[in-house]
């Protein structure tokens, strides 16, 4: 028994280390696989760790491809509200399309019935349009034969004109005589003897009796001592005050300025002591201040224009002469001073020629200021060289006019001379004195003054057939032909209005009435018919 319970034991016990070890092996394989299961686990987890990540990559991915697609949808919903409206805007459009389609049609349709209406009534202006120019060809023939028939009568009517505008220059007197008073200058409005007593008559008288008057009032001492007052009226053809401008004195000339152009022979004189307002009448200034010569050019050059309408046509040719010391120079020369000797000639059918002397053709008033310009100036050359010759010599302007009217077959010839006279200072008066050369001027000049009043008296007594002195002087032989029967004359008498003038005003008026009172001759007209 014991030894099989020690068999038993044994038995129990190798079974017990039996199991023992099976133990330990299955610990063993228990840990083994535990570690396994623990490595496997690891990667597990691992792996689940990986796939977290990817998954939360996968969510964000999501994430963002729903908003991508809200977005989208968005955008989606925004160009469907968008293709809408465009629809909507594409059918309107259509509709439009189509209803300006039908009114395109209708306007075509109108176009071609207004074109055959158009055509109808082109038709139709065509054809009154070939009446009308077969009318206006018939009244363009009828008008063209009462144009012909007025310009004849226009002709015909200015040939009466002429002859009437003459004669009423030929009753209004052919010498006649201006008096002008110039007005004070700035600088002597205060002149210590004051202006002189000058009244001028009527005004409106004078334009009824065609005669104006001038008093003159003088106050000198008798032997006695007592003032003696003395009042002196002279009457002329016109007085002009100082207020009278420029103008006003022109509007009195021009028509005799304007009868050069019918053939009569013009002069106009400017008399009177220097200073008294010569140069200004006769040249003047500037603009409205323009004197008697460039107004008459002006005024002959614009109304020979007007006459071409009526056929005539005209040649002008001008000279500028200067009589000093009864010496002829001439302004329009070359060169300082003209040392020519120019002779006056009259040939048998009482042409007068001045040797060597620059004549100027003349087609326009232009022309004419250009040449007063440079007479002018040699002018004032030679009074600066010569102490103020100028006031000492007397200046003569000349326009020769020839016409012809082929139309009414008319010619005429006519001179224009304008003439600014020397000062006509007495001798005492003059300053003369002691000075040689001045002396000689001062004889000259008186000389050749009286000898123009002697021709001017001579031929207003009707002397013409009988003698007249022209010879006695230089300036009177220049103007013999001019002043002879074929002539109107005008004198300018210039007159100062200061006190301490009135001795020599009195003088120029004087002279001015013994030209005045010459009773009048008949102006007679160089012209003729044209022979072919
Ligand atoms: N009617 C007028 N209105 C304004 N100023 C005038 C008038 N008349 C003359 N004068 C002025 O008086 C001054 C003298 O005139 P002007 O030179 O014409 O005299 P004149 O008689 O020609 O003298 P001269 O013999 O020295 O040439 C000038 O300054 C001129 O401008």
């Amino acid at each position: 028994m014991l030894a099989d319970a020690q068999h038993n034991e044994r038995d129990t016990r190798k079974k017990l280390l039996e199991a023992s070890e099976e133990l330990a092996s299955l610990r063993a394989t228990h840990a083994r696989e535990t570690a396994d299961l623990q490595r496997q686990l690891g990667n597990k987890e691992r792996t689940n760790r990986d796939l977290e990540a990817e998954m939360q990559i996968s969510r964000d991915d999501l994430t963002r491809e729903r908003d991508a697609l809200r977005t989208l949808r968005q955008k989606q919903a925004e160009e469907e509200a968008k293709h809408m409206t465009l629809s909507a805007q594409l059918t309107a459009s259509q509709a439009r399309n189509s209803a300006l389609q039908d009114e395109v049609e209708r306007g075509a349709l109108a176009v071609s019935a207004m074109k055959a209406e158009l055509e109808v009534a082109r038709q139709k202006a065509l054809q009154v349009e070939d009446e009308a120019a077969q009318r206006i060809l018939e009244a363009q023939a009828e008008c063209d034969r009462k144009v012909a028939a007025v310009e004849e009568e226009l002709r015909n009517a200015e040939t009466i004109r002429r002859k009437l505008h003459n004669q009423v220059q030929e009753l209004k007197g052919n010498i006649r005589v201006f008096a002008r008073v110039r007005p004070a200058l700035p600088h002597e409005q205060n002149a210590p003897d004051g202006l002189a007593q000058i009244a001028y008559g009527d005004e409106r008288q004078a334009q009824e009796t065609g005669q104006s008057h001038l008093t003159v009032t003088t106050r000198s001492e008798s032997a006695t001592g007592k003032e003696r007052e003395q009042v002196l009226t002279f009457q002329f053809d016109q007085v002009f005050q100082p207020k009278d401008g420029q103008k006003e004195v022109f509007e009195e000339i021009m028509m005799l300025a304007q009868s050069v152009l019918d053939g009569y022979n013009v002069c106009i004189f400017a008399y009177g002591q220097t200073g008294s307002g010569k140069s200004w009448t006769m040249e003047g200034g500037e603009g409205d201040n323009a004197g008697m010569i460039p107004r008459a050019i002006d005024m002959i050059f614009a109304v020979s224009s007007q006459l071409k309408d009526r056929g005539w046509k005209y040649q002008m040719e001008g000279t500028f002469l200067e009589v000093y010391n009864e010496v002829i120079n001439d302004l329009l020369g070359s060169g300082q001073f003209d040392s020519k000797k120019h002779e006056i000639k009259i040939d048998k059918d009482n042409v007068m020629t001045v040797t060597d002397v620059v004549s100027l053709p003349l087609s326009n008033a232009r022309q004419v200021s250009i040449l007063l310009e440079r007479a002018r100036s040699r002018r004032a050359v030679a009074a600066t060289l010569m102490n103020e010759r100028s006031s000492r010599s007397h200046s003569v302007f000349s326009l020769k006019v020839k016409g012809s009217n082929p139309l009414t077959g008319e010619e005429c010839s006519g001179i224009l001379n304008l003439v600014d006279l020397a000062g006509s200072e007495r001798l005492a008066s003059s300053g003369a004195g002691a000075n040689k050369d001045r002396l000689k001027e001062t004889i000259n000049i008186n000389k050749s003054l009286s000898a123009l009043a002697d021709v001017i008296g001579a031929l207003g007594q009707g002397q013409q057939g009988g003698h007249v002195p022209y010879r006695n002087s230089t300036l009177t032989r220049l103007l013999q032909t001019s002043l002879s029967g074929s002539s109107k004359t005008l004198m300018f008498c210039n007159l100062s209005p200061l006190n301490a003038h009135l001795g020599e005003t009195v003088c120029s008026l004087r002279f001015a009435t013994k030209v005045n009172t010459t009773p009048a001759g008949n102006a007679k007209r160089t012209h003729g018919r044209a022979s072919g």
